[in-house]
């Protein structure tokens, strides 16, 4: 079987095109995979350390409003179609996929309209623009959300709720491998501390209190993932403010993580923004977690993505505008030092995990090519 598959942009558009990449070769057995994305998005630095093939289209993001940016924009896109029509032509696949990021909108609709059976994955609970455009042309769409599929107005016979697909890893990690490769004391609580794919500043600032609070904590250790731009700022500040960071000590910081499974695997508690896919990886694990929204996410999807955790009695909630240091240690104690709490929200956080998406969209792939035969 030959899939292309495409999504870029950010983590949460990434990760899922591999895991559902793998997934199909898997099950397909003899598969070959072209990976579609950008230069300049973190699928040309992550996409070539997973081993796949990568090409490249340019592709403009459109503006939300009416402007000449946005109708230049609209011809460079003519010409990312094209492009991605040679690309298509000479792979010749069987089913092209798409996870989100801007560079789907051309390589979708040049597979729609070179009759090559298609699908589109949304993982929020709000889908974005270019999915919104794409789920006219495609002829499967995949849900991570139920409530998403109130947002799409074609055929409801095209959509299928599966998940968010997770790698496999996240679920076969173990504590004890996590506890080895990050250097954590294993009789130690574990937060995770991760602002998406990108870091997040509101929570990067927050975190200097924290540290402060928990700096030396006998029973608490504090794993946060900045983010590569801030990574640098951060640890400098944290060197002028005094606080300890040596090795050996409860507070680990790293810019980014390839090994985001074994961190999860170790995690007791997360504090997390609410991107779709690393809350499947969340409630995949049954991880209690602490969510703060980006609040500038398209149409405020991280609100609604975290708020649906929040009504299962499976995350904390607090507004990204209402976020400091004092509230997110008040939150952390009320987990940290409540086991009851803290197993009762693992256990509904598990409850609302999907485990098997990844399985269920490759075999929407696979079966889309056998109505082909
Ligand atoms: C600002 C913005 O619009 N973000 C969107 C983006 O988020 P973003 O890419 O931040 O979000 P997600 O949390 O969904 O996914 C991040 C992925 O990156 C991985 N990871 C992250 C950090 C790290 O150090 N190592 C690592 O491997 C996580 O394990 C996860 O697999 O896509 C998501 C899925 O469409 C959306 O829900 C988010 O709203």
């Amino acid at each position: 079987m030959r899939v292309i598959i495409s999504g870029g942009g950010t983590g949460g558009h990434i990760y899922p095109a591999i895991t559902i990449a793998n997934e199909v070769a898997k099950l397909a057995g003899n598969c070959e995979i072209l990976f579609v994305g950008t230069k300049h998005g973190l699928e040309a630095d992550i996409v070539p350390k997973e081993g796949f093939p990568f090409a490249t289209i340019e592709v403009r993001g459109l503006e939300r409003r009416l402007s000449w940016k946005n109708v230049r924009t609209l011809f460079a896109t003519i010409g990312s179609v094209w492009h991605a029509a040679q690309i298509i032509k000479k792979f010749k696949p069987d089913v092209v996929i798409g996870t989100g990021g801007y560079v789907c909108g051309p390589v979708l609709l040049a597979a729609s309209l070179l009759k090559i059976p298609t699908i589109i994955q949304e993982q929020n609970v709000i889908p974005g623009v270019t999915n919104k455009i794409l789920s006219r042309f495609v002829d499967k769409i995949a849900l991570g959300y139920q409530e998403a599929a109130d947002y799409f107005s074609c055929r409801s016979e095209k959509i299928t709720i599966t998940g968010n697909p997770i790698r496999p890893e996240v679920m076969s990690a173990s504590r004890e491998s996590g506890v080895a490769e990050l250097s954590l004391d294993p009789d130690k609580l574990t937060v995770l501390v991760v602002g998406g794919s990108r870091g997040a500043r509101s929570i990067n600032n927050a975190m200097f209190g924290v540290y402060r609070y928990f700096s030396n904590n006998q029973r608490i250790q504090i794993l946060h993932v900045t983010g590569q731009s801030e990574y640098n700022s951060i640890v400098d500040n944290i060197k002028q403010s005094g606080i300890e960071i040596s090795s050996g000590g409860n507070i680990i910081i790293k810019p980014y993580l390839y090994n985001m499974p074994v961190a999860l695997a170790s995690a007791d508690v997360a504090v997390f923004r609410a991107g779709a896919v690393g809350l499947a990886e969340l409630t995949a694990r049954g991880i209690p977690a602490i969510l703060i929204p980006y609040p500038y996410a398209a149409e405020n999807h991280q609100e609604f993505n975290a708020r649906a955790l929040e009504k299962q009695g499976a995350a904390i909630v607090i507004a990204d505008k209402e976020l400091t240091d004092a509230k997110l240690i008040e939150a952390l104690e009320i987990l940290l030092d409540h086991p009851e709490v803290l197993s009762n929200m693992a256990k509904k956080s598990k409850e609302l995990g999907r485990p098997q998406a990844a399985q269920a969209i490759a075999r929407l792939a696979i079966s889309l090519k056998e109505t082909l035969i």
